[in-house]
């Protein structure tokens, strides 16, 4: 049985215009757990950005810097990931539609989504220098250097 034919002959109220709808929460979250595991596979950047972030958190961590600090930190980590999985979402979506052919609708489209996360990776990296930037300074200071 597919799942579509599963769908239709389940008790689920169905919406309109989904091919397959997550019946469960846990169903929502594993579908979410296979976004993730896509992007991190396929999008480098997304590697990137994840690799660099918990680092980020791990030496605010080790600098024992305020929570509202490691709150801003997290915020500011949590956006380029998001900001990243959701260029990835508009690429495919843009590829679904126009396939392998030129357009310029989407090539604007994957540029802005492009620039979106290009702007929340200069911000992070500010926002990491202004919170982390002192401390790490005293810390390296405090050895002798
Ligand atoms: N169908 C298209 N029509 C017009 N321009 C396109 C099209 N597909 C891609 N482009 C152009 O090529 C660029 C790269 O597109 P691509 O799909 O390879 O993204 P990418 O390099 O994988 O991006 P990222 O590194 O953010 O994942 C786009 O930003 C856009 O300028």
């Amino acid at each position: 049985m597919t799942n579509r034919t599963a769908h239709s002959r389940s008790k689920q109220p169905t919406r309109q215009g989904s091919w397959l709808v997550a019946a469960t929460l846990l169903a929502s979250f594993s579908y979410a757990g296979s976004g993730l595991r896509y992007a991190f596979a396929t999008q480098r950047n997304f590697r990137i950005h994840v690799g660099v972030g918990l680092g980020v958190l791990g030496l605010a961590l080790w600098l024992q810097v305020s929570l509202t600090a490691l709150a801003i930190l997290m915020l500011t980590v949590g956006a380029v990931m998001v900001m990243e999985l959701v260029n990835t979402a508009i690429e495919a979506v843009v590829d679904l539609v126009v396939e392998q052919t030129y357009h310029d609708l989407a090539r604007i489209a994957k540029d802005c989504a492009a620039g979106a996360v290009l702007i929340s990776a200069l911000v992070s990296v500010g926002v990491g220098l202004s919170l982390l930037g002192p401390p790490l300074w005293e810390r390296v200071q405090s050895w002798g250097f």
